[in-house]
């Protein structure tokens, strides 16, 4: 073939200043067009090879070849793939792809914004101008006698094709760098830009530098292998004084390192893959040395494709940010972490990586959005999620306890924002109890209410599963009741009795769960719980607030009562009808005291005889009021008042305890005083950090009692 020169569409002109601004924001992308063409057309020949239609050679080694010349400015993809003849690199190349160009050039002509227009349109291999100004072909097709061709194009609008030199089948594309992209020629960057697009490529890829000096490792004679290149044999004597045989080792040119595992572990199956293998797999695509949790292996062929491994990472306290990266493949050809659209939101705190070929390669975010079949892929990993999550809380509670710790806040995460979820592991959520046991909510409630004496009507917690046996139950005795009822009309029924039942339910006081969200600052509350056999669950995390309140909104027969917000009936006792006129004396006295001594009118102060005669003080601050000061304080609604839950909170004084018997009678005492603000003191630290100027008064009170104690 002579040389053979041709002018692109008139449309053209235009495309390449459009090429390079389309994907400016991810410049990179074109190693990943190369390189996958690169795989396809090596998938394509070993398809041509089972079909009988080309004959691979023996030693045949499917491989890309990336090659980078910073003096040169170039950077080389090999592949061995099928290759092109010269009519072949016209029509799938010069022509095709730019009429597909052209068609994108019509089609986003009046769109400007990059979201628009990015991943709308898979140039491929035209997405080698963004960096080249000039871009060789050089392929020798797989077929009978083909003649190789080397062809030229300057990103201009004209291209030549001449025959070429080339010997091996394959591909070989040369891009001259520009100078707004010399990076890309530059060992490391490239390697970088590799191991972000293709580590998980389905052909091995080397990476090498041209002109660089051979490098060479030494090995055990053993080890060598074929195709090894030895250039020494050496023999190491044992060193002095040391015995044994002397070693054979061989100097070989070292071996090239793909960067791509071409069988990444999701592909394969569940039960083939060990512990370890998850772990280290984990470990180098995430980066991350703590071991995960554990994890999901999604497998799925059918209603669409889909593999994947989604990893609980280890979260160590509420502090640590729970960002997670799940990584977007299709086909092992990496396409974007954190896709919000393909991932649920609130899996996004997980690590993981999820292959669906089904997907777009080019995936634009906002044609996703609206999309069926995003969506569904979406439930789907959701499901699996709340499926394994409930198969570990049936099957391995050990473990699943073990984990909950550090699960709980993703899952509650999870319920707040997907409702599906919510309701499908709403039975394995676990609340941590004062013995640090782990309990449901329907289990502390069954608990409470045996505590209490009132055992029957256990179901009031919301359970599809007993309101189903119920509803059955009913089913009975409605047929019973009207043997010729048709099956309707019996559902009818049941639905009305179940109705009927649950309003009855809600009649009732709503059950209180009583909570603690700092075990040491409540100790004195959890000590007096625990001495009466009162249970409350422990809720110490950022999200439990927001989770609570998710919990009283579905189960209406339930309230969140922090541990602190009320003095509970079982823990005092009751006032004797006789005393009550004798007792509301004392408490006044008391109320006046405080105030006076407090310097405070509005200070909220009761009297209680609590059966804990060791406790003296205690500060409540009702359920309502302290949610309330938590909503302003995060919305910062404070502005320069005292946000501190002092001012609110109710000061309880225990009539039982010898101190406060001791105010009573001794009014006049002149440490009166000091022992009523070291009382205050004492119950409000149980409820939250002194102030500065508090805590200073507090520790000198407090030197000044033991002064006393030494006179
Ligand atoms: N390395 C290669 N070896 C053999 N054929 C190739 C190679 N690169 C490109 N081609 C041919 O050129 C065609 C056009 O490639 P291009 O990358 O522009 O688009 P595509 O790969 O078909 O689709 P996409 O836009 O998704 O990348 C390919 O379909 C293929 O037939």
């Amino acid at each position: 073939m002579g040389t053979k020169r041709g002018n692109l569409s008139i449309d053209s002109e235009n495309i390449f200043p459009i090429i390079k601004k389309w994907v400016y924001s991810d410049h990179d992308i074109f190693m990943r067009e190369l390189i996958s063409n690169g795989c396809d057309a090596i998938t394509k020949l070993k398809k041509l090879d089972m079909m009988g239609e080309y004959e691979m050679p023996e030693d045949y080694k499917a491989k890309i070849q990336v090659i980078v010349n910073p003096e040169e400015k170039t950077l080389k993809f090999i592949d061995n793939g099928l290759g092109m003849t010269a009519e072949e690199v016209e029509e799938y190349i010069t022509q095709i792809a730019f009429s597909g160009a052209t068609q994108f050039l019509e089609k986003y002509k009046d769109k400007t914004t990059e979201d628009e227009m990015i991943g709308h349109f898979g140039l491929g291999f035209y997405s080698a101008f963004m960096v080249a100004d000039e871009v060789h072909i050089d392929s020798l097709s797989y077929r009978k006698d083909a003649v190789s061709v080397h062809w030229v194009s300057n990103g201009g609008t004209e291209y030549e094709m001449q025959d070429g030199s080339k010997q091996e089948v394959g591909t070989e594309i040369t891009l001259f760098l520009n100078d707004d992209s010399l990076e890309f020629a530059n060992e490391y960057r490239a390697r970088e830009v590799l191991e972000k697009y293709c580590s998980f490529m389905p052909v091995e890829i080397f990476l090498s530098k041209a002109n660089a000096e051979t490098e060479y490792e030494t090995i055990d004679e053993a080890d060598v292998l074929e195709t090894d290149e030895v250039v020494e044999h050496i023999t190491e004597e044992p060193k002095e004084g040391e015995e044994g045989e002397p070693k054979k080792k061989a100097k070989i040119v070292k071996r090239p390192v793909s960067l791509s595992d071409i069988h990444p572990l999701w592909g394969k199956n569940p039960s083939d893959c060990t512990k370890e293998e998850y772990i280290e797999f984990y470990r180098k695509v995430f980066l991350d040395y703590k071991e995960p949790l554990f994890w999901i292996h999604l497998n799925m062929d059918y209603p669409f494709n889909l593999k994947g491994i989604l990893y609980f990472p280890k979260i160590n306290t509420e502090y640590d940010s729970i960002e997670g990266t799940i990584k977007l493949y299709n086909n092992q050809v990496f396409i974007a972490d954190n896709i919000k659209e393909v991932i649920p939101e609130f899996l996004m705190v997980l690590k993981g990586v999820i292959d669906c070929p089904d997907l777009p390669l080019n995936v634009s975010r906002s044609a996703l959005q609206n999309d069926g079949f995003v969506n569904k892929v979406a439930d789907y990993i959701s499901k699996k999620v709340a499926d394994k999550l409930n198969g570990m809380f049936k099957t391995d509670k050990e473990n699943y306890e073990k984990y909950w710790d550090d699960i709980s806040p993703f899952l509650k995460f999870g319920c707040l924002k997907d409702e599906k979820f919510g309701d499908k592991i709403k039975g394995s959520i676990l609340y941590k109890n004062l013995e640090h046991k782990y309990l449901t909510l329907e289990e502390y409630i069954e608990n409470a209410k045996k505590a209490s004496g009132e055992e029957e009507n256990i179901e009031t917690v919301e359970n599809p599963e007993t309101v189903d046996a119920a509803a059955q139950e009913e089913a009975q005795v409605s047929d019973a009741d009207a043997q010729d009822s048709k099956a309707g009309d019996g559902a009818e029924a049941v639905e009305a009795e179940v109705v009927g039942d649950s309003e009855e339910e809600k009649k009732k006081e709503p059950l209180n769960v009583y909570y603690v969200t700092d075990e040491q600052q409540q100790s004195q509350y959890i000590k007096m719980f625990k001495e009466q056999g009162q249970d409350a669950v422990i809720l110490t995390h950022n999200i439990d607030s927001a989770f609570i309140t998710y919990l009283e909104q579905r189960n209406e027969d339930v309230r969140f009562q922090r541990i602190d917000a009320e003095v509970h009936d079982s823990l005092k006792d009751e006032v004797d009808e006789s005393d009550k006129e004798e007792f509301q004396k004392l408490t006044d006295e008391l109320v006046e005291l405080f105030r006076k001594e407090l310097n405070n009118e509005k200070l909220e102060v009761k009297v209680e005889k609590l059966k804990d005669d060791s406790i003296a003080s205690m500060a409540v601050l009702s359920e309502q009021s302290r949610r309330m000061e938590e909503m302003m304080r995060m919305y910062s609604m404070g502005g320069g008042m005292d946000m501190g839950l002092g001012g609110q909170a109710t000061l309880v004084l225990n009539a039982n305890h010898p101190l406060v018997k001791f105010v009573t009678e001794n009014k006049e005492d002149t440490h009166i005083s000091m022992i009523c603000k070291q009382l205050y003191d004492l119950a409000m630290i149980a409820h939250k950090p002194l102030n500065p100027e508090e805590m200073t008064a507090f520790v000198q009170r407090s030197n000044e009692i033991m002064m006393l104690l030494t006179k």
